[in-house]
């Protein structure tokens, strides 16, 4: 045997030796790969192969069909493996919408393709994530609405390019022709205005190779050879599709580089003509504000040092929201209607601005008001200001449990098991038309019983109310001359009435002084017995428990608790506190403001009675006397018009429930530090003077356009915005046009004998909800 037989002999069998080991390898990484690490079930799926996983399984050029049929097998949350790589696919509106809705956050960020990664490392918009996203995404949203997106502005945009295009089909005289290029420009034009701040003739090759180039890179992403290229990039480097998308991607960036110079040679920050000069004008200020900042440092440690010698100064590091000199110990309590604060707050905004500071006692809250501003802070910050910030009186009883008062994990969990367990109790869908229905129908023997008479509409109201979520929440409904019931109401009711006297709301600012003031006293008599009767109600729901029967939230809850403890997860937010405290959450939030906007519309109705006979008009004609269901509503555009006015005009949440901020935010140029207590102004967007026409009357014609057909308006926001958003406006608006139409179909609503409609009272009462002043209303019946 020649040396090289034994080198040959000896190196074949390494090789086979080596050959099994990588085998080997393959088959233990990937099966460690496939596996699930978590600690939790793995979403099914078919078996995928080692390396190539379920490519050969799949359509590469239209996944998404292969996808479509899997998901019939496998469900809609299901796994495959595109090569080595896990995807969760989701199918289906309730998976999707529940994944990305009610699961936001978790399914939020962005997963980068290969090629994408490779171009555009993760900057701009579309491809980031994390901080960087965060501030594209809002400086993108806001430059744009500057720049005319939803606008009129906009609106005059696309109806001149419409002209241009409209000139290009018809140069083909009615001949065949392709439509992609035309169209393309055209929509490109649309936001080459609002980004460069021009539009482009339709033979600008410096326009239309821009256009085309992105045209066939988003054809090419979706081509077999780069997506294999996204998945092994190692093979994937040499197809051609991948140097041309490079090619094209380049020339593009190439362009845009020129554009970008010619705009910047003339820049006028005061004239934005786009995105483009805003990032510019944004990116120079913040240049020259890092080159000033030694000086500033010193001027900064000056200000800071004569600023934080006075009791009330900002502790945070910019400019602070300006307001009224505060006094110490007091802050401004003295200039403060202490029963109606919204209304001092809305003169203040006036001389302040729509963001404000004022101190209530020693605690410094900053004031939201008007649309624009409440709307940038709640929806583009929604982060930054949406957590909740506490009353003293209330977090006592809560103890940051519950969905109301909470922030954080706990809030989270709780919200959206909330949220989830009302839609499956019946929310916005037809089991919870069902209930409401039939709840009129007691609530209409109610009234009929008066016989015409007058009578206070505010028991019967919250009773036939509280039902609907006492149905959800407990899972039965309860006689109105049930005292377990009638008490548990009548309590929250006088609770809600003693949370705006002026005795609480000193309370809450100086606990010490307060708690002798006798409101305090029955505040929390009223609640311990509330929370002893819940106690009892829960107790025997309990008892009764089945887990294949469940009844309603709080069964739902208590089988959670349960299934949780029998798995040995201790460490989680299902426990007794967080299960009371969203039940008194919801019954309180769900009962006093839908009753009390209900009474706002019957005490409105008694006031304007030639509004009161076009409601009825359009019921009489479009309803007769049939049962009221909810899709009625879009061929009620009048009364809907009218429902959604008495909303506006009662505004029941005046200054929504206190927020606070998450983080340190700049806004508007203000400085507001973490921790800081906001409060939202709904008033002052609901009467927004740039927003309503009349905003000061009941002016029904606010939703409704010229040829009388219902129009939602942007600055209608009774149920807040953003991240801490009404947890049950689905609810309630079914209930308001069911209950309303119901009853305004049924009775005439009149002031008492010897009381004209002018002397009928609109000055709401005190209370931490705005309801009527005590008043008396006829019901007459009409059927
Ligand atoms: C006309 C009726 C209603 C109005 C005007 C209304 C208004 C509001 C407002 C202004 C807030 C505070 C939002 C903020 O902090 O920015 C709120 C929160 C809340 N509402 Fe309503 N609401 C109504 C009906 C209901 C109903 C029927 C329910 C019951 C399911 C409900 C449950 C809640 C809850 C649980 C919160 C707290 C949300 C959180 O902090 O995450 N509301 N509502």
């Amino acid at each position: 045997m020649g040396v090289l037989d034994v080198f040959l002999q000896h190196s074949s069998s390494t090789s086979l030796f080596g050959a099994l080991v990588v085998l080997l390898l393959i088959y233990i990484i990937s099966s460690y790969i496939f596996s699930s690490k978590g600690n939790g079930k793995d979403p099914p799926g078919p078996k995928p192969l080692p390396v190539l996983g379920n490519l050969l399984q799949l359509d590469l050029e239209r996944p998404y069909n292969t996808l479509m049929e899997l998901s019939k097998k496998y469900g809609s949350v299901f796994t495959v493996y595109f090569g080595s790589q896990k995807v969760v696919v989701l199918a289906g509106y309730k998976t999707v919408k529940e994944a990305l809705v009610n699961h936001g956050e978790e399914f939020g960020d962005r997963d980068l393709f290969q090629i994408v990664k490779d171009f555009n490392r993760g900057h701009g918009v579309l491809w980031s994530n994390g901080d960087a996203w965060k501030e594209m995404r809002r400086f993108a949203l806001t430059n744009m609405r500057d720049f005319g997106m939803g606008k009129k502005a906009c609106e005059d945009k696309i109806a001149e390019e419409c002209d241009y295009l409209i000139e290009v089909f018809k140069k083909y005289k009615g001949e065949p022709f392709d439509t992609t290029q035309p169209m393309n420009y055209a929509v490109s034009n649309i936001i080459c205005s609002i980004v460069y701040g021009s539009r482009f003739e339709y033979d600008d090759p410096k326009f239309t190779s821009l256009v085309d180039r992105v045209n066939r890179n988003i054809q090419l992403l979706g081509s077999p050879a780069i997506q294999v290229y996204n998945l092994f990039p190692w093979i994937g480097k040499w197809f051609s599709y991948r140097k041309e998308f490079e090619t094209l991607f380049n020339a593009n960036k190439n362009q845009n580089l020129q554009m970008f110079s010619h705009l910047k040679e003339s820049l006028n920050p005061d004239m934005c003509r786009g995105i483009v000069d805003a990032f510019l004008a944004k990116k120079q200020t913040l240049e020259h504000s890092s080159s000033a900042s030694l000086f500033g440092a010193l001027v900064v440690l000056l200000l800071v040092y004569i600023i934080s010698s006075y009791i009330f100064s900002s502790k945070g590091n910019g400019k602070d929201p300006p307001g009224p000199k505060p006094l110490p110990v007091l802050g401004n309590l003295l200039q403060l209607d202490l029963e109606r604060p919204y209304n001092t707050l809305m003169e203040l905004s006036k001389k302040y601005g729509s963001v404000f500071t004022v101190y209530l006692g020693s605690s410094k809250v900053v004031v939201l008001t008007g649309y624009k501003t409440v709307k940038e802070a709640l929806v583009d910050y929604a982060e930054e200001f949406g957590d909740r910030d506490q009353i003293q009186i209330l977090n006592e009883i809560n103890k940051g449990h519950g969905v109301v008062w909470s922030n954080g994990e706990s809030w989270k969990e709780m919200r959206r098991f909330a949220l989830t367990n009302l839609r499956d109790f019946g929310m916005g869908k037809k089991a919870c038309e069902d209930k409401i229905i039939e709840e009129c129908d007691y609530l209409i023997d109610v009234f009929k019983a008066f016989k015409g008479q007058p009578f206070d509409t505010t028991q019967p109201m919250n009773y036939a109310v509280s039902n609907i979520i006492c149905s959800m929440v407990y899972g039965n409904r309860f006689e109105y001359d049930d005292p377990e019931f009638t008490s548990l109401v009548d309590r929250t009711n006088k609770n809600i009435k003693l949370l705006g006297s002026r005795a609480i709301r000193i309370y809450n600012l100086f606990p010490w002084i307060g708690k002798w003031f006798s409101e305090w006293k029955e505040f929390n008599m009223l609640t311990t017995a509330n929370r002893n009767q819940n106690l009892r109600l829960l107790g025997r729901l309990k008892e009764t428990l089945n887990p294949q029967m469940c009844r309603g939230f709080v069964d739902a809850f208590l089988i959670r608790k349960q299934t949780l403890e029998e798995s040995g997860i201790t460490n989680n937010h299902f426990h007794d506190e967080n299960m009371m405290g969203t039940v008194f959450n919801l019954f309180a939030a769900g009962t006093d403001t839908t009753a009390t906007t209900l009474r706002w519309g019957l005490l409105l109705m008694a006031k304007n009675p030639k509004i009161q006979d076009q409601v009825q008009e359009e019921i009489n004609r479009v309803i007769g006397s049939r049962q009221v269901k909810v899709e009625d509503r879009k061929h009620l555009p009048f009364t809907d018009a009218v429902i959604h006015e008495t909303q506006r005009v009662a505004t029941v949440a005046p200054t929504a429930l206190p927020h606070k901020t998450s983080q340190d935010v700049t806004f508007q140029g203000y400085f507001i530090k973490k921790g800081t207590t906001v409060y939202p102004h709904l008033m002052s967007v609901l009467q927004d003077e740039n927003e309503w026409e009349k905003p000061h009357s009941f002016y029904p014609a606010h939703f409704l356009d010229k040829d009388g057909k219902f129009v939602k308006r942007d600055a209608f926001m009774p149920f807040s915005a953003g991240r801490r958003i009404c947890l049950g406006e689905s609810l309630a608006r079914m209930e308001l046009f069911i209950f309303f139409t119901t009853l305004l179909q049924r009775f005439r609503f009149t002031p008492p004998s010897g009381v004209s409609e002018e002397e009928l009272d609109l000055t709401s009462r005190v209370g931490f909800t705005l309801s009527p002043s005590s008043h008396k209303l006829c019901a007459v019946s009409r059927m």
